[in-house]
């Protein structure tokens, strides 16, 4: 997941290949949910690893119900049997509503039958966003619920004596035009009181956002609740019920997720390509998944199966349209997205409830899409976007909403209508609610013109600290790093490995060429290996770069390693250190930097680093060896070293590493067309 502040995503102009969805946010919590009110063990297969998915499994914990991963990533929890444990717990629900308001009826009605006290919490936004028809719903059945802040809003606090009762008898009614979450909460939580009874929940109103009733009925039935609906006005829970662990079960992939990819496909997967997406498809139980008809109505080209789907552009420019989107209010935020594409108005109505998300998303969408230059109309429950005449590179925000960034990740295909503007994402690590490695997976399809990938090149004699300063301006951009002395590095080692001699060139380039080198990432971050052996320490040894300053002046050899440092660029952009970056291989590299300090600087930083690792040296030794390779690589005849003639110099003798990399950064935002926020 990228945690920097903002994300550039350069202009894009292709998509191809095969994203696997996480699990649907969905259909996880309520599973979660069930698994830990059902008696026994369920172990949840594919479930998603997100900010939602962690507070409700926290409060899960938090409530006495066991939570174990195993091995294979399944994760077992052992329910309550509809039984309290824990009777008073303080649970903080970030801004999971699909936490929240399940916790809130399953905990009311425990805590009214069984005694307790809970309060449940979130983050501010938590705060703003409705509860009340579900606290109207509980309160005439006895449950005591207290408002801790405004009434109507989280805060709550729920509380009850055991042997309380509930009052049953009538149809328990739930206002349906606001949220979908309050009756699927109760639906959840009520077979916990259905002993003696059937119980009947009315909706008052139009329901709204039906098709997530349907995923909670659908569930429920698998936790062996059968519940008779009767329209989308009435709900039986027949009595007995009690909720069943199914054993196994699967989460299928994130419909709404899938809505960005198969937007992706409609706008630039084109010329023979696809965007196959994995994890949902024609079998799907989420609403989201009628995404793909108002995707079609567009014109994208899009064939599904169980478990998949692939779109290809089809009608292009796409066709604005004009939907009632109340089924899938999360998945429509997408066509506002693509509306940047279409020919015409598109204009979504019936979302009066995006007003209530994560943050007023009709406001927030309006506002972001006018900075790229769409023309945008809002009303209290719609919302009209009209693609730019004149695309601006735009400085999203974000709100907290993991929609908001990915919709408008989609911004950046400007390409395929002739623009080339990039788009930079504020808060991109927000996606962590839904899909924590999002824009991975973008960067994972998309194709971007070499071109338009940003280069910053630090080129320098050695020590002066290139490593560290590349290291630390990628980590600040979310950039990926190339540390082109360690290719020269692993050749010599290579060369030492089979007997060749540092002198016999067309060797050398021989083993350059087929050079078997890995550089691990994730948890394997910093590490290398080479012919699958692990050379992450012999890599930094003074005698490695002894060798590499005596392989690298070869110039066959330099050409052999020349492709495999131009495929390190790569989408959202690269940092790049060595000798010749900005010179020879990056030469339209946006920023270079031409990176020096004094030889006795230098020699004792080397010294210092060296003695820190537990290596033994000697400073003038040091100094001479230093010197001698700068020597040697400033005066080949190939790719010496030296400043390209539009580098800036950046003599870091007297300033530490933090001043260089603040330098850096800010070189670098003077050239982006963004301003100085970040
Ligand atoms: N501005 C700085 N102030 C003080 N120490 C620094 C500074 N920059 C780097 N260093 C330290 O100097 C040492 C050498 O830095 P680094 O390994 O990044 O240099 P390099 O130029 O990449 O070397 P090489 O050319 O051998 O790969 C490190 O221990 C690093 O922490
Ligand atoms: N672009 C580059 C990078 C490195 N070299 C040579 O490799 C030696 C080791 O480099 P380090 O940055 O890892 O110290 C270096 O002394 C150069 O001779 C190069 O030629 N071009």
């Amino acid at each position: 997941m990228f945690r920097t502040p903002f994300l550039d995503l350069p202009p894009m102009a292709g998509a191809a290949g095969t994203v696997r969805l996480p699990g649907s946010k969905s259909i996880s919590n309520r599973v979660l949910l069930l698994a830990g009110l059902a008696d026994g063990t369920t172990r949840v297969h594919d479930l998603l690893a997100s900010d939602d998915t962690r507070v409700m499994l926290d409060a899960l914990r938090a409530l006495g119900c066991g939570i174990a991963h195993d091995a294979d990533g399944t994760l077992a929890v052992t329910g309550l049997g509809g039984q309290l444990s824990v009777h008073e717990a303080r649970l903080f629900l970030g801004n999971a509503g699909t936490a929240m308001r399940p916790l809130a009826a399953a905990l009311a009605v425990l805590a009214t039958l069984q005694g307790g006290d809970f309060e449940l919490s979130g983050v501010p936004r938590m705060h703003e966003r409705p509860i009340g028809d579900l606290v109207d719903a509980l309160r005439p059945l006895g449950c005591t619920i207290e408002d801790l802040g405004t009434p109507g809003y989280p805060p709550l606090r729920l509380r009850g004596s055991a042997g309380d009762r509930l009052a049953l008898e009538r149809a328990i009614r739930v206002r349906g035009d606001v949220s979908s979450q309050f009756l699927t909460a109760l639906l959840l939580a009520l077979p916990l009181a259905a002993g003696e009874r059937d119980l009947v929940v009315e909706v008052d109103g139009e329901l709204i956002s039906k098709p997530y009733v349907e995923i909670t009925v659908n569930l429920l039935a698998r936790f062996g609740i059968a519940v008779r609906r009767d329209g989308w006005q009435r709900f039986t829970i027949p009595q007995g019920s009690c909720y069943r662990s199914p054993g196994d079960i699967h989460v299928e992939g994130d419909a709404s997720s899938a809505s960005y990819f198969v937007a992706l496909g409609a706008i630039a997967a084109c010329g023979g390509d696809a965007v196959r997406i994995e994890g949902v498809g024609s079998d799907s139980i989420q609403g989201d998944i009628r995404f793909v008809e108002a995707a079609q109505a567009m014109g994208a080209d899009v064939r599904t199966g169980p478990g998949w789907l692939e779109v290809r552009r089809g009608r292009w420019p796409l066709a604005g349209i004009t939907l009632d989107a109340n089924h899938i209010p999360d998945a429509a935020m997408t066509l506002a997205a693509m509306a940047l594409y279409a020919e015409g108005p598109t204009r979504i109505e019936g979302i009066a409830s995006w007003r209530v998300k994560e943050t007023d998303r009709i406001a927030a969408m309006a506002a972001e899409l006018r900075r790229v230059g769409a023309t945008v109309v809002e009303g209290t429950d719609f919302i009209e976007v009209r693609a730019p005449e004149t695309w601006q590179p735009a400085e999203i925000r974000t709100y907290d909403d993991h929609r908001m960034a990915m919709c408008l990740s989609l911004a950046a295909f400007n390409p395929t209508v002739g623009a080339k503007v990039p788009v930079r994402i504020l808060e991109p690590h927000c996606v962590a609610k839904t899909f924590p490695d999002y824009f991975e997976a973008l960067f994972g399809l998309a194709r971007a013109e070499p071109a338009e990938v940003p280069v910053i090149t630090i080129d320098g004699p050695t020590a002066s600290g290139k490593g560290t300063l590349a290291a630390e301006v990628a980590a600040a951009l979310g950039y990926a790093l190339l540390d082109s002395g360690a290719l020269y590095r692993a050749t010599g080692i290579a060369a030492t490995w089979d007997g060749v001699s540092p002198d016999d060139e067309t060797a050398l380039a021989a083993l350059a060429e087929r050079l078997d080198l890995r550089f691990g990432d994730g948890a394997d971050a910093g590490r290398t290996w080479l012919r699958g052996r692990d050379i992450t320490d012999e890599l930094r040894l003074e005698t490695s770069g002894l060798m590499a300053s005596r392989v690298s002046v070869w110039p066959a050899v330099r050409a052999a390693l020349h492709a495999l440092q131009q495929s390190f660029r790569r989408a959202p952009g690269l940092v790049a250190d060595g000798r010749d970056m900005g010179t020879v291989i990056f030469p339209d590299a946006p920023l270079k930097v031409f990176l020096t300090a004094s030889a006795a600087q230098r020699a004792e930083r080397r010294y210092k680093q060296l003695i820190s690792k537990g290596i033994s040296a000697n400073i003038d030794d040091l100094r001479a060896d230093l010197e001698a390779r700068d020597m040697r690589d400033r005066s080949r005849s190939v790719s010496p070293l030296k400043p390209a003639e539009d580098a800036l110099e950046l003599d870091n003798s007297a300033l530490s590493i933090d001043d260089s990399v603040a330098q850096v950064l800010d070189w670098w935002r003077q050239r982006r067309p963004f301003g100085r926020t970040a």
